[in-house]
């Protein structure tokens, strides 16, 4: 069988060409301290270090683009708006943002809190500000990339995500791009920022292949809502390839293991 691509559950075929389904993910998927896990709040630790975060360029409206690489829709945020403080060990710039879903409302997110899942999860990724020092300039450290994740529960339309919801039928197929036409702001898409002093902190790992372990991850109590067809727009007008809707883009939850998980 070729060598083929990684790709979700709901993708693999009994076909002899298929794609590898996360049970067969290589590179440092199958080590121990992977993402994402359920968090079971009752056993988390309070750490008065995991103050609010300094959100900056998070407030400048952008017209992003937007792609369907096949396996998310990705907005490239242009590398202008960073996150410091929130705990963190150095200032981070934010380089994409994308999301995973479901069409069942209550499966569709990869974390999952108390055994609960939500319609959908956003990722905020970005990348840890190289400081001047040699040892800064190490690549592989813990904390390299840091994402901010939000839930998405079905409930009231949210305006401020209609225009990268108006552009999905614009890049229905993997490796298309397209660019937003009205401008929107990062904080637009946040839960209002005095919400956001509650959150999870664990140090995990991409949840796709590499799977690299340098993921410091952020997950907020606060969970963003979409309208239930804005939340459904998005498996109804993605596609994998030629012919399967982009639905369930989620990987399976990963073991804990001794981590700890710590609250703000
Ligand atoms: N090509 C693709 N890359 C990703 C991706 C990249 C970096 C990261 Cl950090 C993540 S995640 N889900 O861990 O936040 C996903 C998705 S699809
Ligand atoms: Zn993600």
């Amino acid at each position: 069988r070729a060598a083929s691509h990684w790709c979700y559950q709901n993708q693999v075929k009994p076909s002899n060409w298929t794609c590898l389904g996360p049970d067969l993910w290589g590179d440092s998927c199958q080590m121990d301290q992977q993402s994402p896990i359920n968090i079971a709040t009752a056993k988390t630790e309070v750490d008065l270090n995991l103050r609010p975060f300094s959100f900056s360029g998070y407030d400048k409206k952008q017209k992003w683009t937007v792609q369907n690489n096949g396996h998310t829709v990705m907005v490239l945020l242009g590398d202008e708006a960073t996150i410091a403080e929130g705990g963190l060990a150095a200032r981070y710039r934010a380089k994409q943002l994308h999301l995973h879903w479901s069409e069942v409302l209550d499966w569709g997110s990869e974390h999952s809190l108390d055994g609960d899942r939500f319609a959908m999860e956003m990722h905020i990724v970005h990348e840890k500000e190289k400081g001047t020092s040699r040892n800064a300039k190490a690549q592989d450290s813990k904390d390299e990339i840091a994402v901010l994740a939000f839930m998405v529960e079905a409930g009231a339309r949210n305006e401020n995500f209609q225009p990268l919801v108006d552009v999905l039928s614009n890049i229905s197929r993997p490796n298309t791009n397209t660019t937003m036409r009205n401008s929107i702001s990062l904080l637009d898409l946040l839960p209002k920022q005095e919400k956001l002093r509650r959150y999870f902190r664990y140090l995990g790992s991409l949840t796709t292949p590499g799977c690299d372990e340098t993921v410091v991850w952020t997950v907020f109590q606060e969970p963003i809502q979409l309208h239930k067809d804005q939340i459904l727009a998005f498996s109804n007008k993605l596609y994998y390839d030629n012919n399967q809707k982009m639905t369930d883009n989620i990987r399976p939850l990963q073991p804990r293991g001794q981590r700890v998980v710590y609250r703000s």
